[in-house]
């Protein structure tokens, strides 16, 4: 691994290591694949503005999220399936997050237990992402394990009442590889365990999400759920200001600012486009930022227009396939390098500096008369 210096380079490795099935279901977004782009494209097209003459010597990346300290914004969003990618799916993943010192959120739809992941954290904090399910009992039992298990927060995803139509899936008939299963469903229920087996044209996927998900999830849902856990409940997938407003007053103690990596609603705008709104109606509330963040600069990129910290999705997928557990921590290493650096070069001394340095960051437009 030691000549893959960037994401980039994990991403091209990977995409060579990884059977037709798995890299398509990773690589995809939904339909015309606009929003996975538009995410890449917004970041390339905002600028640095560098300050001189600041002493950079020591550069504090510290922060603090729902009152635990961080050494690094950088943190690692819920993935799917992580078996898909290597043998010991999960495991592999907690184990690099630990070694970084990092958070990870863990799917609802892993391939490892959660009671697993929590056993094995190391150094890792845990959150654990909720897929909301028409039996609310199953939901429910999800909740309590979480809290049994030592997850610290629970992250609502809320952009997903339908599965996004991921066409590469569909050409692939995509379902989930025997022995795999979905690992915190219980294995009395046939249904839930197990991804369809569906004719080429379809996703099993879809098929799963239809018949489980509950499409009717609201804002008394969110309520309830803030009511129900035991956990501060963050909210994933918000992408106007006016709905991080009513996730606020239903409770909500933090908000994701996701397009889902591009594969839900293709023609959302890029999650830094929608972040700055946001970021201003959120008052004390952490504001974290996913999708599109492949190097340091991108991290820089998003404090600056407002979030608290990032999540990383495909980035880990690719460490994991490469190098499982070294895989993941060196791509989390690699991210945080360069987000030192960048803060060297851009005369910026903390995260509190990037945050209260004016325009710090401007579209490319800000120099479009030259
Ligand atoms: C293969 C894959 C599986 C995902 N699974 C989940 C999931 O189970 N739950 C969830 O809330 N988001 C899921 N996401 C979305 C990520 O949490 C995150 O929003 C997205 O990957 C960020 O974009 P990036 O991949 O460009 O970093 C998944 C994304 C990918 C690529
Ligand atoms: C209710 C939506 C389930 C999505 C499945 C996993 C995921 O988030 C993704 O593939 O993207």
């Amino acid at each position: 691994m030691q000549n893959l210096l960037t994401i980039d380079d994990f991403h091209q490795k990977a995409i060579s290591l990884l059977p037709k099935l798995s890299r398509d279901y990773y690589e995809s977004g939904s339909d015309e694949e606009k929003a996975l782009r538009r995410n890449r494209r917004a970041f390339s097209r905002l600028l640095i503005r560098p300050k001189c003459l600041v002493d950079v010597s020591k550069s504090d990346t510290n922060c603090e999220f729902l009152g635990k300290k961080f050494k690094s914004p950088i943190a690692v969003a819920p993935t799917a399936f992580h078996k898909l990618c290597h043998p010991r799916g999960e495991l592999a993943s907690v184990e690099g997050i630990s070694r970084f010192g990092g958070l990870m959120i863990c799917s609802s739809w892993g391939t490892t237990p959660l009671e697993e992941i929590a056993e094995n954290r190391g150094d890792a904090t845990l959150w654990f992402q909720l897929y909301v399910y028409k039996d609310r009992p199953t939901t429910e039992a999800l909740i309590r394990r979480a809290e049994n298990a030592g997850f610290e927060a629970l992250v609502l995803t809320v952009d997903t009442p339908v599965l996004g139509r991921r066409l590469a899936d569909k050409r692939n008939a995509f379902t989930l590889p025997p022995p795999l299963k979905f690992a915190n469903m219980v294995a009395t229920n046939d249904s839930k365990v197990h991804m369809p087996k569906v004719p080429i044209g379809d996703s099993g996927l879809m098929a799963y999400v239809s018949s489980q998900i509950d499409q009717s999830l609201n804002w008394d849902s969110l309520k309830w759920l803030v009511g129900f856990s035991r956990l501060p409940v963050i909210v994933k997938g918000i992408m106007r200001s006016d709905d991080a407003l009513k996730a606020l007053q239903c409770g909500a103690k933090g908000i994701i600012v996701s397009n889902h990596g591009g594969r839900q609603m293709d023609c959302a705008p890029a999650t830094i486009e929608a972040l700055p709104e946001i970021a201003k109606v959120a008052g004390q509330i952490p504001v974290f930022l996913d999708g599109g963040i492949r190097n340091g600069r991108d991290v820089f990129k998003a404090l600056a227009l407002g979030a608290s910290g990032i999540f990383i999705g495909r980035a880990i997928l690719y460490g994991l396939t490469v190098g499982g557990a070294d895989g993941v921590e060196r791509v989390l290493d690699i991210l945080q390098e360069e987000f030192e650096h960048c803060m060297k070069l851009a005369g910026c001394q903390s995260i509190a500096d990037i945050r209260n340095t004016p325009q710090i960051v401007v579209s490319s437009s800000h120099y479009s008369k030259l």
